[in-house]
């Protein structure tokens, strides 16, 4: 909670109240009260400086942001997101008040709207936002706190990695336990300081050093546990039982250093904070069980409640509609204006936005929201906006960037993978012929049968299909055999346990033969590059040579000799049974 006289203070004292039946009068340091069986919950008020909101940041699970609906947003509560988004990710809630102080039903609805809409922008769509709708007695509506207090009571937090593995504690006290003699004899002499306050993330080591928020680094003397002051107690505590003050963490100050005029200031420090309700030290701190605040350990009582919060009309809670800080992508800094002004006795930083959406604008976003007139309404469900409303809150100021982003995308889908890689002059236009270019010609030569020459291998590729990035989709049609034609059909059938598999290897045998001679034909000479074998065509070699009829016989021979290196290569093959009887055979024909 931040800036000034939003009605922090008589937050805190309201919801104090309402889970302790009990009024405070002043709120002085954290306040924490059990909230349910396994559960407790800490209140702090945070200042209205940017160290006090950087350390709140630092500790908060859930940061309730109150904001003046009569001023409207002021700079405070941009900045304090801001540093939300640095130093901590906690759970982030609007809480809207003064809104007694419209008079006009119709302005403050407007006004409600408008805000709500600037809150989901700066947040995300569909944050929690709180109404609370004026004093009764000094005191906020008992309904809108009680509603406000079970949400807080059912909400489920997930503890930052980093936070759950350091230990940390949020100080609600601290003595000067230096012995009076050292301090009598050197009144700059190193004090020894205890704390007292919650031990969260994890245990402290002994001798571990620490860090004090404003101070400095200090080597921890000692921890010592004390009884829980809650325990036996439904009730608030602002201080550790004085009982108890024998046990104590001690930090010895490490640099020698502290004056006694530093330690004065400490004190007026603390006394000031203390008169202006603020916090002092900046550190850390609520429930020693960092458990309780896990919503998995929620109680059936917890779970109870949240049901009844929700048939009370509130939204469902869930997580994303709590989401974190980290959530937020706009940088206020960029479409933000401050104004600087005297308001209400006081200067105050408005925050002022270029395309708020003026009065005009929301009169339509009205009609589709009449429910709305209830002030004290918590429940907004997505109803309550019609669809423009809802394009307009989405767009209005995140569509700039997402106009670039469109415009990023179709460039992208421009741009070819090889283009980026190797340059222009590297390229490939993808509606460019294949095969056209010189550079893959060169490079096809490796690969390329002797004779075939310039053979356009792609020649059959589905051309539409081609995707210069994509290779797999090349498909060559000419290349799938049709299963339906009666002699591939014949071809396999013998293949299979009950086919007749000494046909089939002698079908083989024939067409393994009658292949080759294709290929040679189709083909003709083939350069094996790597050993530099040359297999020529012999047909071609024999034919100008030979009469006919030693052509036939030499040409009978050949095959004879092709299916005898066949059969030699499937006999390495023992395993496939056609393979050994092929072998025979071609032995008994050599
Ligand atoms: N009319 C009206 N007055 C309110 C409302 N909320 C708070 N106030 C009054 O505003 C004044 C400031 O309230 P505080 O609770 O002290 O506000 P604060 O944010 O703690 O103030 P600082 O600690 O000074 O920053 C008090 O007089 C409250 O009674 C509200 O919703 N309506």
């Amino acid at each position: 909670m931040m800036a000034k006289e939003v009605g922090k203070s008589l937050l805190i004292k309201c919801l104090v109240k309402h889970y302790t039946k009990h009024n405070i009068q002043e709120v002085q340091g954290p306040i924490t009260i059990v909230s349910g069986k396994k559960r407790r919950v800490q209140f702090v008020e945070c200042p209205n400086d940017i160290n006090g909101m950087i350390d709140a940041a630092k500790f908060a699970d859930l940061a309730l942001l109150l904001i003046d609906g009569s001023y409207g947003f002021e700079m405070e509560t941009f900045e304090f997101l801001n540093i939300l988004q640095v130093h901590g990710f906690p759970k982030i809630m609007g809480v809207l008040t003064h809104l007694d102080q419209f008079k006009d039903v119709k302005k403050l609805k407007k006004t409600k709207q408008r805000l709500k809409h600037r809150f989901w922008t700066e947040i995300y769509d569909g944050a929690k936002l709180f109404y609370l709708s004026g004093l009764i007695h000094g005191k906020y509506v008992k309904r809108e706190i009680h509603n406000l207090a079970r949400f807080i009571s059912v909400m489920k937090f997930h503890p930052l990695s980093w936070r759950t593995s350091h230990p940390y504690v949020l100080a609600d006290r601290f003595e000067d336990v230096t012995p009076p003699e050292r301090v009598r004899l050197d009144n700059k002499c190193d004090r020894n300081i205890t704390l007292y306050g919650y031990l969260r993330g994890c245990n402290l080591k002994k001798g571990t050093k620490v860090h004090i928020a404003g101070v400095g680094d200090y080597n921890l003397a000692g921890a010592t546990a004390l009884a829980d002051p809650l325990s036996s107690s439904f009730h608030t505590k602002y201080s550790i039982d004085e009982k108890l003050e024998k046990s104590f963490i001690s930090l010895f100050s490490r640099n020698a250093n502290i004056s006694s005029e530093a330690q004065n200031d400490a004190k007026d420090n603390h006394e000031s904070v203390d008169h202006s309700h603020n916090l002092e030290p900046n550190e850390s701190g609520e429930e020693s069980d960092a458990e309780d605040l896990d919503g998995s350990e929620s109680t059936d009582e917890d779970e109870a409640a949240q049901k009844d919060a929700l048939v009370n009309g509130e939204s469902d809670g869930s997580d994303e509609e709590y989401g974190a800080a980290a959530k937020q992508k706009v940088d206020p800094q960029d479409r933000m204006k401050e104004q600087v002004e005297f308001h209400g006795g006081r200067l105050r930083r408005k925050a002022m936005f270029g395309n708020d959406i003026d009065d005009k604008d929301l009169k339509d976003s009205d009609e589709g929201s009449e429910g709305d007139d209830d002030v004290g309404d918590q429940s907004f469900s997505d109803s309550e906006f019609s669809e423009e409303d809802r394009n307009e809150v989405d767009m209005g100021n995140v569509s700039k960037w997402k106009e670039s982003l469109m415009d990023r995308t179709i460039s992208k889908q421009n741009n070819n993978l090889m283009q980026l890689v190797y340059g222009k002059s590297a390229s490939t236009p993808i509606n460019e012929k294949q095969g056209d270019s010189e550079d893959e010609e060169s490079d096809d030569e490796f690969f390329k049968l002797k004779g075939e020459g310039n053979k356009k291998l792609r020649e059959g590729f589905d051309v539409e299909n081609v995707d210069a990035d994509e290779c797999s989709k090349f498909t060559n049609h000419s290349d799938l055999k049709n299963w339906k034609d009666e002699e591939i059909y014949e071809r396999i059938r013998d293949r299979f346990v009950t086919g007749d598999w000494s046909k089939a290897a002698q079908r083989n045998m024939l067409s393994t033969a009658n292949d080759e001679d294709d290929k040679d034909s189709a083909y003709g000479d083939f350069e094996d590059l790597e050993t530099g074998e040359k297999h020529g065509n012999h047909k071609k070699e024999e034919s100008g040579n030979v009469s006919m009829q030693k052509e036939d016989e030499s040409e009978e021979q050949r095959k004879l000799k092709k299916l005898a290196l066949h059969a030699k290569f499937d006999a390495q093959y023992p395993f496939l049974v056609k393979s050994v009887e092929i072998s025979e055979n071609i032995k008994l024909l050599i």
